[in-house]
């Protein structure tokens, strides 16, 4: 089911004859984790079908409300009778989505496990009628709940479980304060509001009636006050003899919420508007003019290296107008070369350029940097699996939900494939899939480089995964073999990748041995025969962990590309024992991504804004995160890379929400200092309207060790910002646009120069987290070349 469990259960309130009206707290699944929900209330109209008659008709109401409303796929619930303690109705949809007739006596397969305890303790199966039962209300379970009913307690002839809570409320409201308890009683009851104040169920209950965590506490105080003020003896009875447990927190709870309802309309009301602000469900309906047209989606579905790219391009170039979102800087610039070359007039668009061909009707962009305004004949979304990153989906999301155009064309492997289904059915969409295969199977060499740089070919792609490591690879192989090594890195800039990628492929100089980060796995051209993975574990930020399967997938593919050199492709490992690990990931299927990523657009958080005025922009993120709601496909992205910025920036006066807004999204890389403080500066120049200076010299050449190319590569950062900034603030604001595209171009030219010789040792940057390498104590120091292997995770793969 999707949404995860359901473990609630709610009564309704509903006597024997009348139904009067139920509340529904529908479990409301939150992005950050499949333990947290929030919940709806969903008071239904008034009921009044005479219980005889129309419990079907009853719960077949109920469940097209909840049908309709829940945001998971398939709610399933079960209306119990407690009478006969037999589920006399259930609502549920099958596989495909089509709502199977409600049956009377349908088993959920959870049905059995989920019989009410007879009075006298016994338990009752579904279908073990008891017909001595009195039925005073009527209980809706949901799929998984637990028999949070059991232990029925009948004090003075009543069945208290079964009572009507707001009955029960209403009694005491008007109830005398209690004296005849003992004084073991009242601890019992103190135990009880104790364990009711620490339960995380009720806390996650009480969202539903929008009591929001942060109040919960001091409503459960007051409503303890309120109790033991009013108690009556049959209540303390039944709850002294429940203890301190769950089951006593469940029976009051419903009571709690009714308490709430009465006394804290201001809160609730307050906490009701903040999550309503926070709505991100249903992001279809965000997008009406795209609504308003009937898209045909292609989703080109295949391995890497399939053709999925060069088919849909076919089309693009054969639109009238056309444009082509990539994931990558990189891709966008090797498709506005590619088509422009091919005699079709095409743009460049991304975050930090924009280059106009005159008379042209087609746009290679980044992402992130795609129209929903312009309508378009066809358009182009690459690597569309993408929607799944945790940290930039929602570019991949909006640009599919937004986009204006008469056919999309989705280009991905097939991880993504049931989501964009599931999306298309919401968006109205018409769906066509091309499968593609590999134009040549990756071949598997079992021998391994069995530790030894020696075995490393011309055409190999040694693949590594911190830019340390890459460096010492270099070094090692120069040292030990006649091979000349390139490099490609997340940190160097777009063209100096594209210099290095070319210097590899071209095969009049010594330079025929690559070493990649993952950063080759998307974009670039290369004629690789053999990927070797020197490594098979990789820092994530916070600790060293195995590279997940669909990376080792995507990155092995890059090699044997047809019309390359190499058309067969072979990948293997440095290691022997690295070797299980990689034919496992490449053996795995491609899994199926369950949720893709969201991002609130600017509005939506100026509408939270409203609702938290006077916090800082960074806390205000992290509000949103609590608060937001997500349908069942949705996730919202991380965005700590965001929060950091913000928070720097906190102390810049006169900035709009809007501007931090936009300045959090500038493509900085938050762990260079040097970088962080230059945005800094930039944005408090902005914040007084001075014109944003660059202030920052051209270096005199070429890096001659690893703290000068640092240096290069922070200066390439610092005017990459400086570009954005100028692309989406004010132009009067960043007047010296023209001057930092040169001084652009000049370094990544100096980059590539100072990576034709290097053959220094890699250091670690100035106050940027320690390298993993540093972190281990271990890893195997390669024959006296002074490379040190990190250790591997995988080593023991399988044994
Ligand atoms: N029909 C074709 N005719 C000529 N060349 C082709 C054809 N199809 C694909 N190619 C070439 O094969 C190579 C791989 O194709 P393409 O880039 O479309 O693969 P892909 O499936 O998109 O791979 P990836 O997932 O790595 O992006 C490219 O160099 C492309 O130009
Ligand atoms: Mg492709």
């Amino acid at each position: 089911m999707a949404g995860g469990p359901f473990t609630s259960l709610f009564r309704i309130c509903a006597s024997r004859n009348n139904v009067h009206s139920a509340r529904v707290l529908l479990p409301y699944q939150n992005f950050h984790s499949m333990r947290q929900f929030n919940y709806w209330v969903l008071e239904t109209q008034k009921f009044s079908p005479s219980f005889d008659v129309s419990c079907r008709q009853f719960s077949s109401t109920l469940g097209d409300i909840i049908h309709s409303h829940s945001p998971l796929k398939n709610p399933q619930f079960t209306i119990f009778n407690p009478a006969d303690a037999r589920p006399f109705s259930s609502s549920v949809n099958d596989e495909d989505g089509n709502r199977a007739k409600l049956n009377e006596n349908k088993s959920l397969g959870f049905v059995e496990n989920a019989g009410l305890e007879s009075v006298d303790g016994n338990s009752v199966g579904a279908g073990d009628a008891n017909e001595n039962r009195v039925c005073e209300s009527m209980v809706i379970e949901e799929k998984q709940s637990d028999d949070v009913e059991g232990g029925n307690n009948i004090v003075g002839g009543k069945n208290l479980v079964f009572r009507d809570p707001v009955e029960l409320y209403r009694e005491l409201l008007t109830a005398e304060k209690n004296d005849k308890l003992k004084r073991s009683d009242w601890d019992t009851l103190q135990e009880i509001f104790s364990c009711f104040s620490k339960s995380g169920w009720a806390a996650n209950q009480a969202l539903g009636i929008y009591i929001g965590m942060s109040f919960f506490h001091t409503a459960v105080n007051h409503f303890r006050n309120f109790f033991f003020k009013k108690c009556s003896a049959e209540l303390a009875v039944h709850l002294v003899s429940l203890g301190a447990s769950d089951k006593a927190v469940r029976f009051l709870f419903p009571i709690f919420v009714e308490y709430c309802i009465e006394e804290f309309p201001d809160e609730i009301k307050r906490f009701q508007n903040m999550i309503s602000s926070a709505d991100l469900t249903k992001p279809h309906t965000w997008f009406p003019f795209a609504r308003a047209m009937k898209r045909k989606i292609v989703y080109h579905c295949g391995p890497t290296n399939s053709g999925k790219t060069y088919n849909a391009l076919q089309q693009f170039m054969e639109a009238k107008k056309g444009i082509y979102c990539s994931p990558l800087r990189l891709l966008a610039m090797e498709v506005f070369d590619k088509v422009n070359a091919l005699g079709v007039y095409c743009s460049l668009y991304t975050g930090q350029e924009k280059k106009h061909v005159p008379f042209s009707n087609h746009i290679a962009c980044t992402v992130e940097m795609v129209s929903t305004e312009e309508l378009y004949d066809v358009a182009v979304i690459d690597e569309i699996q993408m929607m799944a990153d945790s940290c930039r989906g929602y570019a991949w999301t909006r640009a599919l939900l937004g986009l204006k155009a008469d056919e999309i064309h989705l280009c991905g492997d097939p991880s993504v494939l049931d989501i964009v289904k599931k999306i298309c059915s919401e968006t109205g969409d018409e769906l066509h899939e091309q499968h593609y295969e590999r134009f040549k199977p990756l071949v598997v060499e079992a021998k391994t480089l069995l530790g030894d740089f020696k075995n490393v070919r011309s055409g190999d792609c040694v693949v590594a995964f911190s830019r340390r490591e890459i460096f010492e690879l270099k070094m090692a192989i120069e040292k030990q073999t006649n091979h000349r090594c390139c490099v490609i890195y997340g940190a160097l800039p777009p063209e100096t990748r594209r210099q290095q990628a070319n210097l590899f492929n071209d095969q009049d100089n010594e330079y025929d041995v690559l070493v990649a980060s993952d950063a080759v796995g998307m974009g670039l051209n290369l004629n690789i025969r053999r990927v070797v993975f020197n490594t098979l574990s990789k820092y994530n930020g916070d600790k060293i962990v195995p590279v997940p399967p669909s990376q080792v997938k995507q990155i092995a593919g890059r090699a044997g590309r047809r019309g390359s050199r190499y058309p067969d492709g072979l990948t293997t490992t440095l290691q022997l024992e690295d070797l299980d690990y990689l034919i496992d990931c490449l053996k795995q299927p491609f899994e199926n991504v369950k949720k893709v990523g969201l991002f609130p657009f600017f509005e939506q958080v100026e509408l939270f804004a409203g609702q938290l005025p006077n916090i800082s922009f960074a806390h205000l993120l992290e509000k949103f995160g609590e608060n937001c709601r997500l349908d069942g496909s949705y996730f919202l992205c991380r965005h700590d890379h965001i929060k950091k910025v913000a928070n720097m920036l906190e102390k810049v006066q006169g900035l709009s929400l809007e501007d931090r807004f936009n300045f959090c999204f500038a493509p900085v890389n938050f762990r260079d200092p040097k970088a962080m403080y230059h945005l800094h500066r930039f944005a408090a120049l902005y914040s007084i309207k001075v014109p944003v200076s660059i202030a920052m010299g051209m270096p005199k050449g070429s890096a001659r060790n690893d703290a000068e190319l640092q240096d290069l590569e922070t200066k390439h950062q610092v005017l990459s910002v400086y570009l954005w900034l100028s692309q989406h603030f004010k132009k009067e604001i960043f007047p010296y646009k023209k001057k930092a595209e040169e001084m652009a171009i000049d370094i990544a030219d100096l980059l590539g120069q100072s990576l034709i010789k290097a053959c220094w040792k890699p250091e670690s940057r100035q106050g940027g987290n320690p390298r993993p390498q540093q972190k281990e104590d271990g890893g195997e120091r390669h024959k006296g070349d002074g490379y040190r292997r990190p250790n591997s995770l995988v080593k023991n793969y399988g044994k």
